[in-house]
């Protein structure tokens, strides 16, 4: 079996992540922008390590000022018309998520999806929608920039099932807040007022 330096694996997420970003487009970015910013409430959702990242996410939103909540907490309040619902799900397509999403659109909620499956069923009903590029399954390995055959060997041991889509959905949602922070002239001084001094 291939052994390979943890740095180098390190880096080859690194590059994978810049290509990603590379390919994330400006129109689907601003839209969803606008909609954290006209919302008054912001609730995020994600399953497994998708809902980590939403649960990060929701943290950073909260320390910037804004009202935001995760779904499936146990004081997370009820949804009201006009709520703001970001899902994150690489797939689109597990089924907890969908069924709540359904939900969340039959109260009347806005949905908001960081995906690599733009025409899942959540992306359907979306009203912006941020496609995360999975690379590792969209573009063939012949193809690549990195070929990760070359760089790993046959065993294929980077970045298994959606690791790409987690950490490239972190990044971005982490980027995002930067940008927030821009446009509202937060500093981080504020970010810092805000975060849990019981912890
Ligand atoms: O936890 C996950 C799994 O480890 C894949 O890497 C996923 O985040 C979880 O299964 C949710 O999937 P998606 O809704 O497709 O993001």
């Amino acid at each position: 079996m291939n052994q390979h330096r943890v740095q180098d694996m390190m880096q080859l997420m690194a590059s994978r992540i810049d290509a990603i970003a590379d390919h994330i487009s400006d129109q689907e970015v601003s839209a969803f922008i606008s909609e954290l910013l006209n919302a008054k409430r912001i609730y995020v959702m994600g399953a497994g390590r998708s809902g980590l990242v939403a649960k990060a996410f929701a943290m950073r939103l909260m320390h910037l000022g804004m009202t935001s909540y995760v779904v499936g907490e146990t004081i997370t309040p009820a949804l009201q018309k006009g709520d703001l619902i970001v899902v994150l799900s690489g797939s689109g397509k597990t089924k907890t998520i969908i069924e709540i999403v359904q939900t969340a659109k039959e109260i009347g909620g806005r949905i908001c999806l960081i995906t690599s499956n733009p025409d899942s069923s959540i992306g359907k009903i979306a009203v912006s929608t941020v496609m995360i590029e999975n690379y590792r399954d969209n573009i063939p390995d012949e193809s690549r920039e990195y070929d990760t055959r070359q760089m790993l060997g046959e065993h294929r041991s980077f970045a298994p099932l959606g690791t790409l889509f987690e950490t490239a959905a972190m990044t971005f949602c982490d980027a995002v807040i930067s940008r927030l922070m821009e446009i509202t002239q937060t500093d981080e001084s504020e970010l810092k007022g805000r975060h849990a001094n019981i912890e």
